[in-house]
């Protein structure tokens, strides 16, 4: 049994193993760099050879079959759907070898992930209030258009010139839709599945990701107590942070009254911000 599941992980292992730089793509994509792989898909910067522009392009995992193809097709036509300045822009689906590929604007910067945990930046209070403000100019929008991203996390924001990106559409749904079931999501912690409200997609889901994403951001700025004694104590314990913001990050954890949806809390955040004087 041993001998047979290592036989299935080399044979998938060999079947997703990625393009090599300077292998060319549907005919038009020149491999530049292998930028990352994922649960369901393998993406590489390339050139389109056609306008010299560079794009995103993201393989569905050979080794998935038809159910990494289909997750591929559905955020592609998510991304079509969504015209906003930070978000990747749709250019192309293409089958090549029984491989689909989902060509994208490609986003140059550090993820809010390198920022935090190789760069070393640590971010106040104040710079929190601003860039969640910042994710939830174009969160808001994600939800007037009737979709969900459902994996709001630090990996898959990209900041380019100070300015935030939403990348990552491959597990975003239409609100409302059911979910199959919630992946485990592989490098990075996340909360656990059983504290998501309700398995049809909905804007709290992005709402409780938004308040896991903030904490990540200001604990980017805590020192632990050298006298604390291994002492398991709380985020709120922990972090020094106002009591209005303390409270909000409450409501969207859903251990106070939960908001009715993105605007509400965009607008609280945003009264918040200029009470504070931080500059948006
Ligand atoms: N449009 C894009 N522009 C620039 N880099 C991108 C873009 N899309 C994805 N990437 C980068 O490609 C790498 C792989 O991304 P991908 O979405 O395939 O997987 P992932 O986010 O690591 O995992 P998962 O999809 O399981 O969440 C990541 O480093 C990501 O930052």
């Amino acid at each position: 049994m041993r001998l047979f599941a290592a036989l299935a992980s080399f044979a998938a292992a060999w079947r997703d193993y990625p393009a090599e730089v300077g292998a060319v793509l549907g005919k038009r994509y020149l491999v530049q760099e292998w930028l990352g792989e994922g649960s369901y898909g393998l993406t590489y910067k390339c050139i389109d050879q056609r306008d010299g522009t560079l794009v995103a392009v993201k393989q569905a995992r050979p080794s998935k079959g038809n159910e990494a193809g289909k997750m591929l097709e559905r955020e592609a036509s998510i991304l079509q759907s969504l015209d906003h300045a930070q978000i990747p822009a749709f250019h192309h689906f293409f089958t090549e070898r029984r491989s689909d590929y989902l060509v994208m604007s490609y986003l140059s910067g550090d993820t809010l992930e390198d920022l935090i945990f190789e760069k070393g930046r640590r971010y106040a209070e104040d710079d929190c209030i601003h860039m969640t403000l910042q994710l939830l100019d174009i969160v808001t929008y994600i939800h007037e258009k009737g979709f969900v991203h459902l994996d709001l996390r630090i990996p898959n924001v990209i900041f380019q010139d100070e300015r935030l990106y939403i990348i990552d559409f491959g597990l975003a749904r239409r609100v409302g839709e059911t979910l199959p079931h919630q992946p485990v999501r592989r490098g990075f912690p996340h909360k656990p599945s059983s504290s998501r409200p309700s398995k049809d997609a909905e804007e709290q889901s992005d709402l409780q990701d938004i308040g896991h994403w903030m904490l990540f951001i200001l604990y980017s700025n805590y020192e632990p107590d050298p006298n604390a004694n291994g002492e398991e104590r709380s985020w709120q314990d922990e972090l020094t942070l106002s009591d209005e913001l303390r409270a909000m990050i409450e409501r969207l954890l859903g251990i106070q009254a939960p908001y009715s949806g993105s605007l509400e809390f965009f607008y609280e955040l945003k009264a918040l911000a200029h009470r504070k004087g931080v500059t948006l």
